[in-house]
């Protein structure tokens, strides 16, 4: 049978102490236990950015708004379906996020990321953003 194929939009959410926003997935979502930058599945004929706002707003209930590129995109095959991850960064307005769905959220520096448990289809994200020179 042919895998389902997901198409995922994440936020990388950096703060003005150049720290990145990471979420803990629950022992009650897929992937659990696993750390990701929060998103979600874009809906059917779903603009990327508006999609990403409205995940965060749902698991976070709190507004961002989001760079108008994409950061990187990396296609993952999962033993059960394969994810097309695309992330975007973006800034936190208002306020601190609220948990509803995830267990725990850290913000780290980027030096800092590779200590925690990714979910598999965000390494390749977590290099890029390690990696990167011109920060903003
Ligand atoms: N949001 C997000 N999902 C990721 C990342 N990396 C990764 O492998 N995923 C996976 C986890 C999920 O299987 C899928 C995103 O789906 P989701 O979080 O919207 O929803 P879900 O499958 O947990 O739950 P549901 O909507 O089916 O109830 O992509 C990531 O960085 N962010």
């Amino acid at each position: 049978m042919m895998k389902k194929k997901l198409r995922v939009v994440a936020a990388i959410i950096e703060n003005n102490e150049q720290e990145i926003f990471c979420a803990l997935r629950s022992q009650q979502m897929s992937l659990p236990n696993l750390w990701e930058f929060p998103g979600g599945k874009v809906e059917q004929n779903e603009d990327i950015f508006v999609a990403l706002e409205r995940e965060i707003k749902e698991e976070f209930n709190c507004r961002i708004v989001t760079d108008d590129v994409i950061f990187a995109k990396t296609t993952h095959d999962y033993d059960s379906f394969i994810i097309d991850l695309i992330a975007i960064k973006a800034t936190l307005i208002d306020k601190e996020p609220v948990l509803t769905e995830h267990a725990q959220y850290i913000w780290l520096k980027r030096d800092n990321l590779l200590s925690l448990n990714w979910a598999p289809a965000d390494i390749p994200i977590v290099e890029k953003l390690r990696t990167e020179k011109n920060r903003h």
